[in-house]
């Protein structure tokens, strides 16, 4: 039997960046990528994201958490899941200030009522720390071969790693290239060994900027958290902006404030959509 099965879900979203939690506290149960890709398929459990809470690793924090992209993929971040965790475990223990952990570190997160504020650490933007196939020194802009999507539209993407890696093209208009398109390219470019979450972004004013998201893994989603991080730290450091930010998806807008020491703040919704539990039906039989 799937020692998932009877484990409990919750269905949220972080401006419609569909988020699936299945809390997994208190079991040895893993999501395994098969699990994944059943329950993404499912309407009642789709999601972008699901984030698979485990007993806490870290003394002072309330969970460690394993990340799945739709496609099954384990990764090491995703900024709206984690305001939706924050906000869960906060419903559920009436704590404001919530410490998790992923692969990629700790988060701290304060749930207010005007929104989750998670600190999300520090960007990287060395060559081999995205990573990149090739040795670049200055990351701002790297030189990248498109070949049939090229366009002088589409170049020169500024590359960051916020616990996951982001290639950011600036663009005037968001619709200049089709996104659906060039994002399956894009992602799976040889330049990205790991593949890449894909951004076109927008400067707005030296306060806002406006993206949209193709991201690894789950394709177009409404938002995505660390895309938001990773093009205001890049827009910052490329001067188009200063380092407090609000940065606009399709979903609606994040605020993100790159400090002086570095941390990146990242402050959204999370919204509740349902609950329940995991049942048999909802995972493919084994032969
Ligand atoms: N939607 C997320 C990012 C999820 C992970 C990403 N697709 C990856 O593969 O790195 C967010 O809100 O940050």
């Amino acid at each position: 039997m799937n020692a998932l099965i009877d484990r409990r879900y919750v269905k949220m979203n972080g401006l419609g960046n569909e988020i699936l939690v299945v809390d997994l506290r208190g079991s040895t149960a893993r999501v395994s990528a098969e699990d994944a890709r059943a329950l993404a398929r499912r309407p009642e459990t789709r999601f972008d994201q699901l984030m698979a809470l485990h007993d806490p690793r870290t003394p002072g924090t309330a969970a460690f958490m394993r990340i799945l992209n739709a496609d099954g993929s384990e990764v090491s971040a995703c900024g709206n899941g984690t305001r939706c965790v924050a906000a869960l475990l906060a419903r559920d223990t009436g704590a404001r200030e919530i410490a998790l952990e992923t692969a990629a570190g700790l988060l701290n997160c304060v749930v207010e009522s005007g929104g989750v504020t998670v600190d999300m650490g520090r960007p990287r933007f060395g060559w081999a720390e995205i990573p990149l196939s090739e040795e670049f020194a200055d990351t701002r802009a790297i030189e990248l071969q498109i070949g049939p999507i090229d366009a002088p539209l589409i170049h020169s993407p500024s590359v960051a790693n916020v616990g996951n890696p982001h290639a950011i093209f600036w663009v005037d208009d968001l619709d200049v290239v089709d996104l659906s398109r060039a994002g399956p390219l894009l992602e799976n470019h040889p330049m990205f060994p790991e593949r890449a979450n894909i951004s076109l972004a927008r400067v707005t004013s030296r306060e806002a900027l406006t993206l949209k998201v193709w991201e690894r893994g789950a394709g177009l989603t409404l938002a995505c958290g660390t895309a938001a991080c990773a093009a205001a730290v890049s827009a910052a450091r490329t001067r188009r902006t200063g380092r407090d930010v609000t940065v606009t998806l399709p979903g609606g807008p994040l605020r993100i404030v790159w400090r002086d020491d570095d941390h990146i703040l990242m402050t959204g919704p999370a919204t509740f959509e349902h609950e329940g539990r995991l049942t048999a039906e909802m995972f493919p039989r084994a032969a």
